[in-house]
This record gives structure tokens, sequence and C-alpha cells, in this order.
């Protein structure tokens, strides 16, 4: 019997939050170009013992919604955040920040460790306005790139112009909320059937 994937997807407004990125190496530099690849003016504040990886300073000097602070992670430093990224190369310190951010509630990504986690990130896909996230449950990441490159050659680079036309005929449509949505219903319903006729 195949397992199914009970994670619940949602998509953040990331400029209006705080994360704590703890860790200024590879795997942080990693966690960072895929919040700022998703949400270029995320809220991110930087703890690290020591960069490792020149291109985090680069990133934070272009990036005023990005702080760096150089020294090792306290408590305190908790303070404000609303969501927790580690990755540094202690299991024990992990594990500590993870116990710390859990009785202040707040939700954490530990690198390397999905048991530790409370969501993880996702590959993504992004054609203008519309956006695909992308779960093997953990199991496998490089599933999830491969299939993040299959639907980003697929999906056709004008679904913009799709998303757009739709708004317009939602904004000419009279009539009352159910009718509208039946109307949209109806006409994107045809796309599909097109599609059918065209195979
Ligand atoms: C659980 C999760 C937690 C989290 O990080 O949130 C996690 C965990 C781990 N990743 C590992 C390794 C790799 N990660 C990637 C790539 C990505 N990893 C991402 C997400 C996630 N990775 C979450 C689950 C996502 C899901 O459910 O599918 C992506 C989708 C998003 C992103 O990070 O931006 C991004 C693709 C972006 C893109 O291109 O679209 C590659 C492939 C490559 O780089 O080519 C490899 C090498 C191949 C391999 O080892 O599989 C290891 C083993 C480390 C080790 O043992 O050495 C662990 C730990 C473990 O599995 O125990
Ligand atoms: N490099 C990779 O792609 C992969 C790494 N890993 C594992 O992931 C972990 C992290 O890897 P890397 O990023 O490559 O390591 P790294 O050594 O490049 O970076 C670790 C970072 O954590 C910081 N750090 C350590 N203690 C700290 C503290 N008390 N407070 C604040 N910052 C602290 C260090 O200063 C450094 O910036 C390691 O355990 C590694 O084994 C696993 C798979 C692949």
């Amino acid at each position: 019997m195949s397992e199914k994937n009970n994670l619940f997807p949602i998509f953040l407004k990331a400029e209006q939050l705080k994360f704590l990125l703890v860790g200024g190496g590879n795997v942080a530099l990693e966690k960072l170009e895929a919040i700022l690849r998703n949400s270029p003016s995320a809220n991110i504040n930087i703890i690290a013992k020591e960069v490792k990886r020149k291109e985090i300073i680069d990133i934070v000097n272009n990036n005023p919604a990005i702080s760096l602070k150089e020294k090792s992670f306290e408590p305190d430093d908790l303070q404000g955040a609303e969501i927790v990224m580690m990755a540094t190369d202690s299991r024990e310190l992990h594990i500590e920040i993870r116990n710390l951010a859990r009785q202040k509630n707040l939700l954490v990504n530990v690198a390397d460790t999905p048991d530790l986690c409370d969501f993880y990130l996702g590959s993504t896909v992004t054609k203008g306005s519309l956006k695909i996230g992308i779960s093997t449950n953990g199991k496998s990441p490089t599933l999830s790139k491969r299939m993040r490159q299959y639907l980003e050659e697929t999906i056709p680079e004008d679904i913009d112009d799709l998303i757009n036309k739709l708004v317009d005929i939602r904004q000419q449509l009279k009539g009352d909320f159910e009718y509208k949505v039946n109307q949209l219903n109806d006409i994107t319903a045809s796309w599909l059937d097109k599609k059918k006729d065209d195979q």
C-alpha cells in the first residue's frame, strides 16, 4: 500500500514575516537562495558564527530586508522571529534551537533532519502569477527537482495572459457570486475539452 502525502501546503507572504536563518555555510546559502528565488523581498535575519560563503555577504549587501550578525546563536536571537531555519553543522545546536523555538510556537525547518522539521521547502514552478509547489513528502528532493523541470518546460510561458483574461472576464460578468462561478467554470471547462480534441 503506497503512502499518502498529508502535508498541508500554504503560500507565505514572506515579506510580511520575519525569518531567522542560523548558519552561514553551503546549506544556509541554499536555503537563502530558495527563499529569495520565490520571495525577493523576504525579511530574513541571519545568525552565523562564521560566514563561509561570500555569496551570503553579497546577498545581505544587496537586500535591505536581510540582515546578518556574525556571532554564535543565543536564545535572544529568536526574539521577533516567526519562522526559524537551521543550517549549521551541529545537530545538538539544532535540537536546542528547535526546542526553544517550539516553546515560542515558532515553525522550524532543520536542514538534513526531516524528523525535526515542522515544514519542508518544496520545488516551485513560477510562471507569472501561477505558482506550483511540489513535495515528495520529504522522500526524494531529486524527484521534486525533476518534476519542477518537467513542469517548467510543459506549462506555456504565456499562462499569465490566460490568468489576466480570466480576471477581465470575471470583472465584466454581471450577476451574483453563483452566476460568476458557473460562468467561469463553463468557460474554462471548454479549454480542457479543447485539449482532449487536440489529442
Ligand atoms: C525534507 C527536505 C527538507 C527541507 O530541506 O525542507 C529535504 C531534505 C534533504 N535534502 C537532501 C538532499 C538534496 N536536496 C536536493 C534539492 C532540494 N531539496 C529540497 C527540499 C527538501 N530537501 C525537503 C523535501 C522536499 C520533498 O518533499 O520533495 C528542494 C525541493 C527545495 C529546496 O531546498 O530549495 C530542493 C530542489 C530544488 C529544485 O531544484 O527544484 C538535492 C538535489 C539536487 O540538489 O540536485 C539533494 C541531493 C540528492 C539527495 O540526497 O536526495 C537530503 C540528503 C542530504 C544527505 O544525506 O546528504 C535531505 C535530508 C534527508 O532526506 O534526510
Ligand atoms: N554541503 C552540503 O551540500 C551538504 C551538507 N550536509 C550537512 O549539513 C550541515 C551543514 O553543512 P554546510 O552548510 O556545508 O556546513 P558549513 O560548515 O559550510 O556551515 C556551517 C555553518 O554553521 C555555522 N555555525 C556553527 N555553529 C554555530 C553556532 N553556534 N551559531 C551560529 N552559527 C553556527 C558555521 O559558522 C557555518 O557558517 C552539515 O552537518 C553537513 O554535514 C549534508 C548534505 C549536503
